[in-house]
């Protein structure tokens, strides 16, 4: 059972997907309103439970689809609760079972309004205008409505999804409500996972209204394409526990192949990221000049000092065969050009970031088609657009499983919500983060960290490349609630990824 209620957890679905469950659910003969009695009366109870004082008083956002329908439940009965409610209902068309409850909120006595300015004096909007269904922009007047809302800055909680956010794109079509609780229903909807929506999400909850699993699994298939990572999945994908008996090398041996004279510290910070996924053997490549310096920031390290071009970057590797992992780019300026031909050869699977992608994109992506072992590319917008120059308007779930279709490699979309896409179609979405990573050096942790993980999994390798960019991002969660969003720099950052991975267990 817990299996279950963890494996819905995980799924994230589309809008069309999301109906044809529904749809399912209605033709095994479940009423309509049934439904929805079950699924309002649940987000009834949570704001009673996130709102317990009856003296609140309360505008109900409902438009003309069973998103307002469930906000009419909702209103009546918190109505019954002693709480004071207010309705906004722009539209006078409404579909049947919206008008029915209409009528009987009308009935009770609610007040309903054609203006949002009457619910001006509310301390608490509960948003019903539009879920799963919106298919358009918003018409000026309604948009003009919303912005106001907006601006009243007041408490804001949305039913399913911010009305105005399109469920799968998270774009805003025209105007959307700024939530401060955005309450799931059932599953989760693709725009929570998308940067566009953040603003206008708030904090998410699902709300499980008791979807039979059977009618999950007949629309999506056993093996759902897009999850995002919870700590279940996290905790199974961790290289953990190990064999009582084994030894360094057969606990992964990775080479990182990073820095130059001009950007030394992206090599030491990417060994650091090394260090927290405690790989068993971290050998680095630096140019000759830094050997040094990464020596004594990371004595566990073998440092192998490579010829430097004039300008101080890496000119020439060693020979690339004995190691499990390759990870390569931070630091390395885009006068690398040559080892990254070479590294290109390699038997491996190789992580590319950083100048790693911008010489590729240089080189062409076409160059990565013909390796045998798998290439994961961890771009961020910049670096995501110079590489893939081909994928525009596009939402970024969309846009990552598109590079990784055209490119083969597996792609991690660096953003407020990470997403990672396998060529095979599999996506796998990072659901929290923190600004705090918005800045320089995050990223090398990510690539040594990955790079680490990488060369001691025996999973695939698409979960591992989930799991590392998870835990960076909790990482970076439990420092900057340490330290302030401020406090997260590289060397921080390293720190906490074990108690990112202790608190897992
Ligand atoms: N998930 C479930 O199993 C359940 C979901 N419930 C709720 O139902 C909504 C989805 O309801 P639906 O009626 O399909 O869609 P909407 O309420 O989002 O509204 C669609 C409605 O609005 C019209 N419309 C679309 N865009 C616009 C626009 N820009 N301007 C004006 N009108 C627009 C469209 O033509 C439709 O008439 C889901 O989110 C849940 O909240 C159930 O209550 C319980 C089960
Ligand atoms: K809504």
């Amino acid at each position: 059972m817990s299996h279950f209620r963890e494996s819905l957890e995980s799924i994230v679905v589309s809008a069309n997907q999301m109906s044809q469950i529904e749809g399912r659910i209605f033709e095994a003969g479940m009423p309509v309103a049934a439904l929805m009695e079950k699924a309002a009366g649940i987000v009834a109870t949570r704001i009673q439970q996130l709102y317990p004082f009856q003296k609140v008083s309360i505008g109900v956002l409902v438009g003309p689809g069973h998103n307002g329908g469930d906000a009419l439940v909702v209103a009546r009965e918190l109505h019954l609760q002693g709480y004071s409610i207010s309705i906004y209902q722009p539209f006078s068309k409404l579909k049947e079972l919206t008008l029915q409850h209409a009528r009987y909120t009308n009935s009770l006595g609610i007040p309903h309004h054609q203006t949002i300015q009457a619910l001006q004096e509310c301390e608490l909007i509960i948003d019903g205008l539009f879920g799963f269904g919106l298919e358009r922009s918003l018409t000026s007047d309604l948009a003009d409505a919303v912005n106001l809302l907006n601006q009243w800055q007041k408490p804001v909680i949305s039913i399913d999804i911010p009305s105005g956010i399109h469920t799968d794109t998270g774009a805003v079509l025209g105007a959307a409500v700024k939530a401060t609780h955005t309450l799931c229903l059932g599953l989760w909807k693709r725009a929570i996972f998308q940067d566009t929506a953040l603003e206008y999400i708030g904090k998410a909850e699902r709300l499980d209204f008791g979807i039979p699993h059977s009618d999950v699994w007949a629309i999506l298939g056993q093996n759902p394409l897009i999850q995002q990572i919870t700590p279940t999945l996290a905790r199974s994908f961790l290289p953990l526990p190990r064999p009582l008996v084994t030894h360094k090398y057969k606990q992964g041996h990775l080479l990182l192949i990073c820095g130059s004279s001009r950007y030394a510290g992206g090599a030491i910070l990417a060994g650091l990221g090394a260090r927290g996924s405690g790989v068993g053997m971290l050998s680095i490549a630096v140019p000759t000049s830094l050997k040094p310096l990464l020596v004594s920031h990371l004595p566990e390290a073998l440092i192998i000092d490579c010829p430097e071009t004039e300008t101080g970057a890496i000119a020439q590797l060693p020979s690339l065969s004995q190691y499990d992992i390759i990870a390569c780019g931070p630091g390395l300026t885009q006068d690398a050009e040559t080892i990254i031909e070479q590294v290109l050869q390699s038997e491996q699977p190789l992580v590319l970031d950083a100048d790693g992608l911008n010489i590729l994109a240089k080189l062409g992506i076409s160059k990565i088609s013909t390796r045998q072992n798998p290439t994961i590319l961890t771009p961020h917008l910049g670096e995501f657009k110079r590489l893939f120059p081909s994928i525009e308007n596009l939402d970024r779930i969309s846009a990552v499983s598109e590079a990784a279709r055209q490119s083969g490699a597996i792609v991690l979309f660096k953003g407020a919500r990470t997403a990672i896409a396998h060529p095979d179609g599999k996506i796998w979405l990072i659901p929290q983060s923190t600004p705090a990573l918005a800045r320089g050096g995050s990223g090398d942790i990510l690539t040594g960290l990955l790079g680490g993980l990488l060369a001691q999994s025996k999973q695939p390798v698409d979960k591992t490349v989930a799991i590392a960019a998870w835990l960076h991002s909790q990482a970076g969660i439990k420092a900057a609630k340490d330290k302030t969003e401020l406090g997260v720099d590289g060397i921080t950052l390293a720190q906490y990824i074990n108690l990112a991975v202790s608190e897992l267990l």
